[in-house]
């Protein structure tokens, strides 16, 4: 259970400056749509949970509520800010960057920004990339494009020397753009900075197009990814009914989290199955899915599978599963196997099919972020520059039940956000789809 302590936040010293933006904040209240800063946001959300912890409200674990404080630690005209994106590619990453460039510069008068290539690596001299300056101009309409301007890297990198190059940099200020192994990175930097005596602040804006970051409603680019996605399956709707025995199969990404498998069937109502990580399935027996799938497909003439790559694996045979540079697992194919199981399948009970394979892969993550997406990029942005401006350190910033809060980033990385295969999301699934709860 998360405790206060989990959800204390570090700060590297008293905020002594007055913040530019003291003057807006004068008349602001706690109310529906803000908290102020003295304010704290209660963790739990249902009388059960808080009852339960028996304490007073005061003692209940809180969060530290996001935005501008009217005073800052670091005075604008002398810091040096870098920033870096790190990982697998998602809607959203260049709004963030020029998001923190903006608000940066614009608003507080931060006139040193500095981006770093290539994720983590972009520090480490012997790959000899270079460091770009990040102006307004530079950063203006980048966010017109997908990917990032500053481009990424998986692979970890020696945190001794990451906190060199920002030594040798003057940097106070590093942002990293990333996901659950960029920030462990980053709890690498902190503890270096903390080893070497310096001041630097290192703030978080999580990126997943998994949406495995716990303890956040949502992480940004999942939704422009999922929206991607939908136009698979619907693609393979439309071939599936238009082919006798028409079977159309959608493998989408999504490494230990089915939450775009989820949203993409839910969004696109087109989907018969949704096989995800979080919910194992039988293949084979009376009660399993081929055997499921000949009787859809003999009573409607066609189906449509979505199946997350994650998911199944355990089916995927002689395949130890690989690593990446950062040590995630690279998957066996689900999607191939289940197309070659289901033909098998249907063939050997004599039922015509005509399987249509999917894998939009790589296309759902390297589009530009939607018009929701960018904004709550922006916004995520400008969090993140208040929180560092306020000397916060370790930490993420997120959006939880629509307010903006801090999170420890040993919280952040402590699990993962799973589907909860008891919770609300699995079962808007299994009522859109009508699958049986189980296959066993
Ligand atoms: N356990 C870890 N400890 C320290 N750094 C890590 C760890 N895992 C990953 N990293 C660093 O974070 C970067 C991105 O991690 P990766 O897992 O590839 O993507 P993501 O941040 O999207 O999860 C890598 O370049 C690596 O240097
Ligand atoms: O092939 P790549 O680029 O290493 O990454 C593939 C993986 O990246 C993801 O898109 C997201 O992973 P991260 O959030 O850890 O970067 C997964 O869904 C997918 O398995
Ligand atoms: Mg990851």
């Amino acid at each position: 259970m998360v405790s206060h302590e989990d959800l204390a936040v570090r700060t590297l010293g008293p905020c002594r400056i007055d913040s530019p933006l003291a003057e807006r904040l004068v008349a602001r209240e706690t109310t529906q749509h803000s908290v102020v800063e003295e304010d704290r946001i209660l963790f739990d959300d249902t009388i059960s949970m808080a009852g339960g912890r028996d304490l007073p409200v005061e003692q209940l674990p809180s969060l530290e509520p996001g935005g501008p404080r009217k005073r800052i630690y670091f005075d604008p005209a002398k810091t040096r800010v870098g920033i870096v994106t790190c990982g697998g590619l998602c809607p959203g990453l260049n709004d963030v960057i020029r998001g923190l460039v903006l608000e940066l510069s614009r608003h507080y008068g931060v006139r040193r920004i500095v981006g770093f290539r290539n994720g983590y690596r972009g520090f480490v001299p012997r790959y000899g990339e270079d460091v770009v300056d990040l102006t307004p101009e530079v950063v203006m309409h980048i966010d017109d494009e997908g990917g990032t301007i500053l481009g990424t890297s998986r692979g970890e990198q020696d945190p001794e020397e990451v906190v060199d190059a920002l030594e040798r940099l003057n940097i106070n200020i590093l942002f990293v753009i990333g996901g659950d192994g960029t920030i462990r990175g980053a709890m690498d930097v902190v503890r270096v900075v903390g080893e070497r005596g310096l001041k630097v602040a290192v703030v978080g804006i999580p990126k997943t197009i998994d949406n495995d970051i716990p303890y956040i409603d949502q992480s940004f680019g999942f939704q422009t990814a999922m929206a991607e996605a939908t136009k698979s399956i619907h693609a393979a709707s439309v071939e599936a009914r238009s082919a006798p025995g028409g079977i159309g199969l959608v493998k989408l990404m999504g490494r230990h989290s089915g939450f775009i498998a989820c949203y993409a069937t839910l969004a696109k109502d087109d989907a018969d199955y949704v096989l995800i990580p979080e919910v194992p399935f039988a293949l084979d027996g009376e009660r399993g899915l081929l055997e499921h799938l000949r009787q859809r497909v003999q009573e409607r003439g066609h189906a449509v599978v979505v199946v997350a790559e994650g998911a199944g694996q355990e089916y995927i045979e002689g395949e130890e599963p690989g690593r990446d540079a950062s040590g995630n697992v690279r998957f066996g194919d689900i999607g191939r196997l289940l197309r070659k199981r289901i033909v098998e399948h249907l063939d050997a009970h004599g039922v015509e099919n005509n399987v249509r394979y999917f894998d939009p892969s790589y296309a759902i993550r390297s589009v530009p972020a939607n018009p929701f997406d960018s904004a709550y990029c922006l916004r995520l942005a400008h969090a993140a520059v208040h929180a560092a401006m306020a000397g916060r350190t370790e930490v993420i910033v997120a959006r939880r039940r629509r307010r903006f809060v801090h999170i420890p980033m040993p919280l952040a990385v402590s699990r993962r956000n799973h589907v909860d295969p008891l919770g609300d999301l699995w079962l808007s699934v299994l009522e859109a789809t009508g699958q049986p709860v189980r296959f066993e």
